[in-house]
């Protein structure tokens, strides 16, 4: 056993058959061309199969009936050419294939309750029509593929929240993405033909700096996300003085694209976004970096304090769309929480003015300080640049920002007076209208920093704290 994983042995001795196992995971198994039927000796109560990192193509016929339950299919990292029918899994509601190259996903393949798609990382020409019969279709990863369009058939999955179309080959974005979804607000699009010539139009910010990775010495690692390793390091801005370094903190990207898109989008996302109060600050990009033809390179940022904490948790295989939080994140003042949401509100503004979505407006991409009413915004890997055609991304991204401003809520406390309950109500009524479900009638990000600071009043606009009594 290795991570929760069983190997082929431990499936084909039979000793798993009466265990009830609800989940099941296979040790990478590269070997393994032909599906065990040992797995249907698991039979009904298995919710959760994994079977990823195997040579696996196809499925059996029997499949959906011998594994009435399941929930949860991984077969990521295999040798599907072709998406296999699934219709008749009358549970299945999250399905993966990352990185399988497959070319086809055929006509009514889909399972009916289908809630979470992972395609990422294949060579996809086109979705079918039959996407329209899933309902309950939340988040769609589809990032790495080969689309050029859409179907519209896709307009009936009207839960659609998560959607990745970053590094496909769209030249135009289909216009009903940016009216017939009500509840879709985390969106990227970057490295298509169509956010690559909007991306020529742009400068980069003056003053960023070109830092050799000689320069830098790695300490400890801060953090670690799909896209890349952010280190604590110290940083010797002048070649000539070894006695003077700058704490900083450095991401380099890994190699690969991942589920949001590719790391040189997410670069030049982030340098274009230039600085502002509420992002996390770079100072430039990583130069002389040899090690190895899989990285892309890296930033360098300015390093955040360790009194300054994530927002929030990521979703889970439960929530889906939506992060998590414990009572550790709780107890913010209400007061508090409006600056921070100000600040957040209006590094959106900043980003929308300079054409940048950022695609992932989540409280887990949030360090935010409870005492000073700050946040900062990081993680630009579903940024995308866009042109005038794509205008309506940015009401997409406000609904993020009302669904953050309903996580916040929750994390306020109770009984702050009437001034408190004033600000909770204006709180709860801006995230209604920027999740209103006519997503032309949503404010844009000008009007909402506005509207946050109505909520302020005289108070938002003191820089020197109050004396206290
Ligand atoms: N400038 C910084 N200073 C201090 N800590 C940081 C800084 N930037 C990132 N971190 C830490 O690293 C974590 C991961 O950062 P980030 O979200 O950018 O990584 P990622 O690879 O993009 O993650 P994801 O899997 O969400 O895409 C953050 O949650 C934070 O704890």
């Amino acid at each position: 056993m290795n991570d929760d994983a069983y190997d082929l042995e431990a499936l084909q001795n039979g000793s798993l058959a009466s265990s009830n196992l609800t989940k099941f995971k296979l040790t990478p198994t590269p070997s393994l061309t032909v599906f065990p039927d040992e797995i249907f000796s698991l039979g009904p109560s298995l919710t959760h199969l994994d079977l990823s990192n195997t040579s696996l193509s196809s499925l059996p016929s029997r499949f959906s009936t011998h594994l009435p339950n399941l929930k949860i299919l991984f077969l990521s990292n295999c040798a599907f050419s072709t998406f296999p029918d699934l219709s008749s899994c009358p549970n299945l509601e999250m399905v993966a294939f990352r990185h399988n190259n497959m070319t086809s996903l055929p006509e009514n393949h889909l399972p009916p309750k289908l809630r979470w798609l992972i395609l990422t990382d294949n060579a996809i020409p086109s979705l079918p029509t039959s996407i329209g019969n899933c309902p309950n279709l939340e988040k769609c990863l589809l990032a790495g593929n080969n689309l050029s369009t859409l179907p519209s058939s896709l307009t009936s999955c009207q839960n659609l929240t998560l959607l990745r179309l970053s590094a496909n080959n769209f030249t135009t974005l289909p216009k009903f993405l940016f009216s017939a979804f009500p509840k879709l607000c985390y969106f990227s699009f970057g490295g298509n033909p169509c956010s690559v010539s909007s991306r020529a139009k742009h400068k980069l910010p003056f003053g960023l700096l070109d830092i050799p990775y000689p320069s830098l010495t790695i300490e400890s690692t801060l953090g670690q996300g799909a896209s890349g390793v952010i280190s604590l390091a110290s940083w010797q801005p002048s070649p000539d003085n070894s006695d003077y370094t700058e704490p900083v903190a450095v991401k380099m990207f890994k190699g690969h694209l991942t589920s949001d898109g590719r790391p040189e989008d997410e670069l030049e996302a982030v340098l274009l976004a230039g600085s502002h109060e509420s992002l996390i600050g770079v100072l430039g990009k990583v130069t002389e970096y040899h090690h190895g033809s899989d990285s892309k390179g890296g930033i360098v940022m300015q390093l955040i304090p360790d009194t300054y904490k994530v927002l929030g948790l990521p979703p889970d295989l439960e929530t889906c769309t939506r992060d998590r939080f414990t009572d550790e994140h709780k107890g913010w003042e209400v007061g508090k929480a409006v600056e921070m949401l100000t600040g957040i509100a209006s590094a959106a503004e900043h980003l929308h003015q300079k054409r940048i979505s950022h695609g992932d407006l989540y409280a887990h991409n949030v360090l935010a300080s409870r005492e000073d009413g700050h946040g900062v915004l990081g993680d630009f890997g579903a940024g995308s640049i866009y042109g005038e055609e794509e205008d309506g991304v940015e009401r997409l991204e406000v609904a993020a920002f009302g669904r953050l401003i309903g996580d916040v809520l929750g994390l306020v406390g109770d009984g702050e007076g009437e001034e408190g309950r004033t600000m909770k109500k204006g709180l709860e009524e801006l995230r209604e209208r920027c999740e209103g479900v006519v997503v032309e009638e949503r404010p844009d990000f000008e009007e909402v920093v506005e509207q946050l600071r109505g909520m302020l009043g005289w108070r938002g606009m003191m820089r020197i704290p109050e004396v206290p009594n």
